[in-house]
């Protein structure tokens, strides 16, 4: 990971704890992207594109407050393939946890969340989105459902408690000239880079999960380590492959 910049006006308490936690430091950064403290929360941001690239993670945004309000367990791909709809409080391990959008499907819907996530300029993102939900009325609730682990997936993978699903959501290299690919999609590519290393995750989440493995993948991408699942659920773009251990009791 490059070096990251800090930018000064970030509350100095929040500036030590994302030093603490994730090791970002006040430096120059190579690629552009940088941290900024932008209407009270943290908000990841290039040189190039001030203000309208920013990335952050809001678990209160119109966005997210309409799948909140309108996600549920039969309705949601990915929660059906969880196996929420068969039972609502499973503890689930987000092995690749991203922007946490999945996370809040999941959560919603009534799941434990782990947010494994590796990157520190996602994982610090995360942390203040976790925070700033923690801290609303609407959304106390769900953040307490949720939990970041700032990790490598394959080290979390094998000393976190064994959980009743793992899901996996590896970066997949987006289509190129595909109109489809949204301008966020592309600036979060930018920032983490292409996830080499996908394959060896099935295994060490199939040794952990004691109901299920669920890999996303986008409709025309190939099985993870070329493995078959039991089980295709389709979503709108993406697919979400279903590896059972044993049934959901
Ligand atoms: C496609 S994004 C996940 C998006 C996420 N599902 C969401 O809803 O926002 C993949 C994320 O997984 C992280 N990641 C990829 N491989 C990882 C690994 N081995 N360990 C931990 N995090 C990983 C990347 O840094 C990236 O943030």
């Amino acid at each position: 990971m490059s070096a990251v910049l800090l930018i000064t006006d970030l509350p100095a308490e929040l500036s030590a704890e994302l030093t603490q936690r994730f090791g970002l430091t006040l430096s120059d950064s190579a690629t552009g992207w940088h941290l900024r403290w932008v209407e009270q929360q943290l908000v990841l941001r290039h040189t190039d594109m001030p203000k309208q690239g920013d990335i952050v993670v809001d678990f209160a945004s119109a966005a997210a407050t309409y799948r909140r309000q309108h996600g549920g367990a039969k309705s949601e791909g990915i929660a059906k393939a969880c196996g929420l709809h068969k039972k609502r409080d499973l503890q689930i391990i987000d092995a690749t946890a991203g922007l946490g959008r999945d996370a809040l499907v999941l959560a919603n819907v009534g799941a434990h969340v782990t947010l494994v996530e590796r990157n520190p300029l996602v994982a610090a993102l995360l942390y203040n989105g976790l925070q700033r939900a923690a801290a609303h009325a609407s959304t106390a609730e769900l953040a307490s459902r949720m939990q970041l682990h700032f990790a490598p997936a394959l080290q979390a993978l094998t000393c976190l408690p064994t959980a009743d699903v793992v899901y996996l959501d590896p970066m997949f290299p987006p289509r190129e000239k595909s109109a489809l690919v949204k301008k966020e999609m592309r600036a979060f590519h930018d920032v983490v880079g292409s996830d080499t290393d996908a394959d060896a995750l099935l295994e060490p989440a199939l040794a952990l999960a004691k109901y299920r493995v669920v890999v996303k993948r986008p409709g025309y991408a190939q099985v993870l380590a070329q493995r078959e699942p039991q089980l295709v659920v389709k979503g709108k773009n993406n697919r979400f492959d279903v590896y059972i251990k044993q049934a959901i009791t």
